[in-house]
Order: C-alpha cells, then structure tokens, then sequence
C-alpha cells in the first residue's frame, strides 16, 4: 500500500504518517493539494494531511479540497503534540543579523508571538513545510538564515537547535486525517483511541433567514452531538459559506440516515465524509 503525505523527510506530517503507517511505502508530496491529486488520481492508496492547530485554526486548504474532491473520504483521525524550535546552520555561530526566518505559514502562526518579539524586523517567509523550511537552511550554510522546524530536522538537516519550544502557547496540537477514495474506516488497536466521530460538509441553497438554524435543528432534536461547526468561504461571492460538521459518537444506521435525508429535503447539500477513529500519536 502507498501513502502520500506533505513532505520532505521529517515534516510533522511524516511523524505522523510513520505512526499510522510503519510498514508501508510512505511518499513525500510538495503540497497538501498534491497529496489529494495522488488519492485522486489512484496514484497511492491514501494520504496523510494536516487538518486543525490548536493555536492557529483550521488548515484551509485541507477544508478546500475535502470540498472540492466529495469522492474523498476520511478514514480517522490523529492528534499529534506539537514542538517548534529555532533553528540555524551550524557554521553560522549565533543568530545576530539574521536574514530570514523561514517555515510553514501554520508555523509561523504557531509562533508569532515569540518571533515578534525576539526577531521582530527579521523578515519571515512562508514554505511548503517546516521540513522544507529546514532543508533549505541545511542547503545554504554562508546565508544568515533560520528555519522553524521540529528537533527531527534539525537532526536530519544537521542543524543548531538555538531556542526551543517557541510557539505560543504550551499546549499545542495538530489534527491529521487520513484521506482515501475507499469508504472504509481506519483501524489500528496499536495506537491509543480517543474517540469516534463523523465528518460532513453541508451547504445551504441560497442564504435565507433560520437556514443555518432548520439544519442545526436535524442534529438538535435527534440528540446528535456536535463537536464541531466551521464555516469556509465557497469563493462564489462574499457572504457564502459551506460548512464542516463533525458529530460525536458512531453512526446509527437509521437515526443518522434520516438525518442526512432531512437535511436533503431541505435543499442543502451534504458530503458525508465518513464516520472514523480519531488517535493520540506521540510527538
Ligand atoms: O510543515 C510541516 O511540517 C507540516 O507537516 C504541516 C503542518 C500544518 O500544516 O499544520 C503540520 C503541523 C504543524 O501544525 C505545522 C505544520
């Protein structure tokens, strides 16, 4: 079995594929969008991507693309603890006159109080990982540069750890889904299960007053559990939205699919993701 994930080598998302997955053939993408065309286009099986921080929010373009491709399931959930450290290129002896602070914009975010105020002229730059954050540093030993990353790049890019545990606020966690096109459930009695859930996208056919309420009511009166409400932007104009669902528990055949089918007969839209596992990995 193949598994896309958003690489390179040692990226949180690695981490957190090589827990789900130890003894598959593991493949690193550029992208989180290409994580999704190699499920798409049958070229691995699944794909492992960041779905939610607990400091910075929702990954969007993992919500975009879930929107976008609905012959995309989930198959479970993996909850990682997360460390962001500062790091060099071990022939640069300190960080005075820094160039730029390089890592993913989720990093960054994760981070931006401490960067504020240590490196607050530094400018800082966006890249597909922290991973390749890392890389690039590792590749550039005569640039005053500095990557945020986690303590296994900076092992595997043979950089200087110079301040650790900078994000924002100490608990820290990333949510990871498992995609595929298969409408199976992810099952691993190996690692700890914290619960299950469902997943849905929902959007209403045209903004009227008490839409989002009629479809709030389908869960409400059925003693459906809502963990989870988010809006996301459907790009056809300000002021429309899709929505991402997700209900606590495991799905009751009947109950659950007279819910969907109410929530049809209200002229919305529904994706059913799945209903799946959600994991505690290690950091
Ligand atoms: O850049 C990485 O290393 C990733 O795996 C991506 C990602 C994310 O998109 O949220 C994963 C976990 C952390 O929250 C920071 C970055």
């Amino acid at each position: 079995m193949k598994i896309a994930f958003l690489g390179p080598e040692a990226s949180f998302t690695q981490l957190a594929t090589t827990q789900l997955f130890p003894t598959e053939t593991k493949i690193p993408q550029v992208s989180i969008l290409d994580c999704f065309r190699a499920v798409e286009d049958g070229i691995v099986d699944k794909a492992v991507v960041p779905l939610e921080n607990s400091i910075e929010g929702t990954v969007s373009m993992t919500l975009d693309y879930l929107y976008k491709t609905p012959e995309i399931h989930i198959e479970a959930e993996a909850v990682m603890p997360i460390a962001h450290h500062l790091m060099i290129h071990k022939s640069q002896s300190n960080d005075a006159d820094l160039e730029k602070i390089y890592s993913h914009p989720q990093a960054l975010a994760q981070s931006f109080h401490y960067l504020d105020q240590h490196y607050k002229n530094i400018p800082k730059q966006d890249f597909s990982s922290t991973a390749a954050a890392a890389k690039h540093v590792s590749e550039n030993p005569d640039r005053k540069l500095a990557a945020v990353a986690n303590q296994f790049a900076a092992k595997l890019y043979d950089l200087e750890i110079i301040q650790r545990n900078i994000h924002d606020f100490e608990q820290n966690h990333t949510r990871f889904i498992i995609i595929s096109k298969s409408k199976k459930s992810y099952d691993n009695s190996g690692l700890e299960n914290i619960g299950r859930k469902s997943g849905l996208l929902v959007s209403l056919p045209e903004d009227h007053a008490g839409g989002l309420h009629q479809v709030l009511s389908v869960f409400a009166w059925r003693n459906m559990n809502l963990s989870k409400i988010e809006s996301r932007t459907l790009k056809t104009g300000l002021g429309n939205y899709f929505f991402f669902l997700n209900i606590v528990g495991d799905w009751h055949p009947i109950l659950h699919e007279n819910a969907l089918e109410e929530l049809k007969a209200l002229g919305t839209k529904v994706d059913f993701l799945g209903n799946y596992n959600e994991y505690l990995l290690e950091s």
